[in-house]
């Protein structure tokens, strides 16, 4: 990173509560963060303290109970749906740990159903070339590992040029050895476009790899420490 620092999103007492009344769920009870372009941040918590539903809602996939999210510099909550999807579509990629890619479509077509909406998309051939599966264009997603195709997801989210990748425990069905390709991917990404990565795990180890690390407890930031560097993918234990 270089020492001029931009905000991408700023984050102010945001809260979200699922239901209401006695079976009220509180997900996150005042969230206040700053993430800045070119920023890989890891977000690390016990189950259920609130990662997934602070990604969810940094995305535009869910809405904040109160608080403001600005998204280089305008708050997304006075966004009206168009714009949203707008939003969500061009400048958010989203990974996620059950990749989700079509089953009928190649790995290739997985990637066009993204490049034929953006607006300034990568060629799909980039994009796999990218994460080092152009030979496995013309596969389907039953014929590629769990590492492959969640590199062909990372592809599809590159493809359209995000400004933020959102990765919400993208390693968690791989091994160690896929994993960490998977992750090298991501970390590419970064280096080469600046693509800002927010990446929730449950591998404390993974924490290791981001400029920041944000631990959650019980729908609160507890913590937010800065390593001295980044350390390497290849480097991590699962
Ligand atoms: N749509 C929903 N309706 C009701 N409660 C929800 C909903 N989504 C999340 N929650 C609750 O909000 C809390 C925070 O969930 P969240 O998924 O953000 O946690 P997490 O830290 O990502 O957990 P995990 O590491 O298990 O994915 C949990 O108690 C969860 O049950």
């Amino acid at each position: 990173m270089n020492g001029q620092r931009v905000p991408v999103f700023e984050v102010r007492g945001v809260t979200r509560v699922y239901g209401d009344g006695e079976s009220a769920v509180h997900a996150l009870r005042g969230i206040d963060l700053r993430l800045d372009e070119g920023e890989v941040v890891v977000l690390l918590g016990p189950s259920g303290s609130g990662k997934s539903t602070l990604l969810n809602i940094l995305g535009g996939l869910d809405a904040a109970t109160a608080g403001s999210v600005r998204f280089q510099g305008t708050g997304i909550e006075s966004l009206d749906a168009r714009a949203l999807t707008r939003y969500r579509r061009d400048a958010i990629g989203f990974v996620f740990q059950f990749y989700n890619l079509i089953p009928s479509l190649t790995a290739r077509e997985n990637v066009e159903l993204v490049t034929t909406i953006a607006p300034s998309p990568m060629d799909p051939m980039q994009a796999l070339a990218l994460v080092g599966l152009e030979n496995r264009a013309n596969h389907f997603p039953a014929q590629l590992s769990g590492g492959e195709q969640q590199r062909v997801a990372i592809a599809r989210a590159l493809a359209k040029r995000p400004k933020v990748m959102l990765c919400d425990e993208p390693t968690g069905a791989l091994d160690l050895k896929t994993g960490v390709r998977v992750l090298e991917a991501l970390m590419d990404a970064n280096a080469r476009f600046g693509t800002t990565l927010m990446i929730v795990t449950h591998n404390a180890d993974m924490a290791r790899l981001g400029d920041r690390v944000i631990r959650f407890a019980d729908g609160l930031i507890r913590e937010i420490s800065e390593n001295p560097q980044r350390v390497p993918a290849s480097e991590l234990r699962w």
